[in-house]
């Protein structure tokens, strides 16, 4: 288990570059499955949970040639089916959430897509009951082996139709599109998930020669074609990254520029982070953050507190609502933290509190957080990385916090943010890593 050791209390300065997006990747490279012809991926992140899937297509057969640190070519052109049935793979597909995604493209291109429960953040119930219901719309059967955890649908040529999601899955979009852009006829997705990640693969899929409309909306009109061809596509910056170090530059009081954030496909980000009272400037496609001795948190228009919750896209994304959480106990002012989406996203809260923050964890979905504006430092401690998100709010706040913290089981961080020591110390963080 890898260890962070955090000297808290110093202030940052600098420039930091968001990684390409873990979310938007893990759709991409599933992509690639749907045709023989090759890929090139450019700002791939080098994070544990991309290398865990791009090491899965290899063992799947496809040909994978890393041209750079962050550029690959990938190209499927002789996959072994047979490893979807495989002991290894019941094992290796667990490892990530979006393994899930190999379902759909499998489904649509060779007749069956095979996968057992897959990993990811233990947030709460993550159920994938809308993934399947749309494969069996399009025609696919159905089977689930309770003691094995292990999903399979099958079909000889998908059938295109209408349907109306569940819920605005994000993965179980992606997977949904991706078996319905080889299947045969017209197919409709209404209550689609929008967010920019998804019209990334719905545009990397029409280069292909899919042919999909709506791209953006909540409905996605999709012809189904013969076959695709290959393509080049550049991932977009992470924006739960950019998020992340807004939160980090505010809550260690510090000048911050965060590099090509891709301002227009940000949404609610900047907003939300206004509200808490934290300064940002766009200076051409960066985000400037001056330095702030202290930021006030609004109020709404009737004087009522300020809710901070999440929402499928346009909503605010659930992945930064732990970063909030964090940044407003040093907030002058009240804010209620809502996670509508996850039930067990919130509880790492004790350890703030245990750090002076303070906070009342109403129930598993809510936090009141009472802001103490810099007038008492967190105080440092050990603690344990819970899942991604509370894990990188634990190092913000070990970062702002007063002494020495050490933060466990970081595995759960370096699933998503790159290379986070160096860059970290970059712009001056007092951090290392340790039992390595
Ligand atoms: C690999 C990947 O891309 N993971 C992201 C993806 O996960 P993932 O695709 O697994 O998440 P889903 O969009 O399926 O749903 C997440 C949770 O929100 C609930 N839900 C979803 C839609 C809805 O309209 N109402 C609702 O309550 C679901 O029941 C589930 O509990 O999207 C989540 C929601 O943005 C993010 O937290 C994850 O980081
Ligand atoms: C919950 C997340 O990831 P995953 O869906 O991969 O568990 C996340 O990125 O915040």
């Amino acid at each position: 288990m890898a260890t962070f050791k955090v000297e808290g209390g110093h202030q940052l300065k600098g420039e930091i570059t968001p990684q390409g997006a873990k979310n938007e990747v893990l759709q991409i490279l599933c992509a690639v499955l749907l045709t023989p012809e090759k890929i090139k991926i450019e700002n791939i992140p080098n994070i544990i949970d991309v290398n865990k899937l791009i090491s899965i297509l290899g063992d799947l057969g496809v040909k994978v040639n890393q041209l750079s640190e962050h550029a690959y070519e990938f190209q499927a052109d002789e996959v072994n089916i047979d490893y979807l049935s495989s002991a290894a793979f019941k094992e290796d597909g667990k490892k990530l959430r979006g393994s899930i995604m190999l379902v759909g493209p499998m489904l649509a291109r060779f007749g069956k897509g095979y996968i057992p429960k897959p990993g990811g953040d233990k947030i709460g119930r993550r159920r994938l009951d809308t993934h399947f219901e749309g494969f069996i719309n399009l025609g696919a059967k159905f089977r689930y082996n309770k003691e094995e955890h292990f999903y399979g649908v099958e079909a000889k040529r998908l059938q295109g139709t209408d349907m109306l999601l569940d819920e605005a899955s994000v993965t179980g979009t992606a997977n949904i599109v991706m078996a319905a852009v080889l299947a045969k006829g017209t197919t409709t997705i209404y209550n689609a998930a929008c967010e920019p990640y998804l019209q990334q693969l719905c545009n990397m899929l029409n280069r292909m020669g899919a042919k999909i409309t709506g791209v953006g909306s909540n409905l996605l009109t999709i012809e189904g074609v013969e076959r695709l061809g290959g393509t080049d596509h550049r991932v977009l910056p992470d924006m739960i990254e950019i998020g992340s170090w807004i939160g980090m530059a505010a809550m260690t009081r510090s000048e911050l520029t965060i590099k090509n954030v891709s301002w227009e496909n940000l949404g609610q980000i900047p907003r939300v982070f206004r509200k808490l009272g934290i300064k940002l400037e766009q200076k051409g496609d960066d985000i400037y953050i001056p330095k702030q001795d202290s930021y006030e948190i609004e109020s709404y228009i009737d004087g009522s507190m300020l809710t901070v919750s999440d929402a499928p896209w346009p909503g605010f994304t659930p992945d930064l609502l732990s970063i909030v959480l964090v940044v407003s106990t040093q907030a002058k002012g009240t804010v209620l933290v809502h996670q509508k989406m996850f039930e067990s996203r919130l509880f790492f809260v004790d350890k703030l509190i245990d750090m002076g923050a303070k906070v009342i964890l109403c129930d598993p979905h809510r936090a009141t957080v009472v802001g103490m504006n810099h007038k008492h430092s967190l105080k440092a401690t050990t603690m344990t990385s819970p899942d991604i998100r509370a894990g990188i709010s634990l190092l913000i706040a070990a970062l702002s916090a007063k002494g020495t913290s050490i933060i466990h089981n970081v595995e759960q961080i370096d699933r998503g943010y790159q290379n986070i020591v160096e860059r970290l110390q970059a712009v001056g963080a007092k951090i290392e890593r340790i039992n390595d």
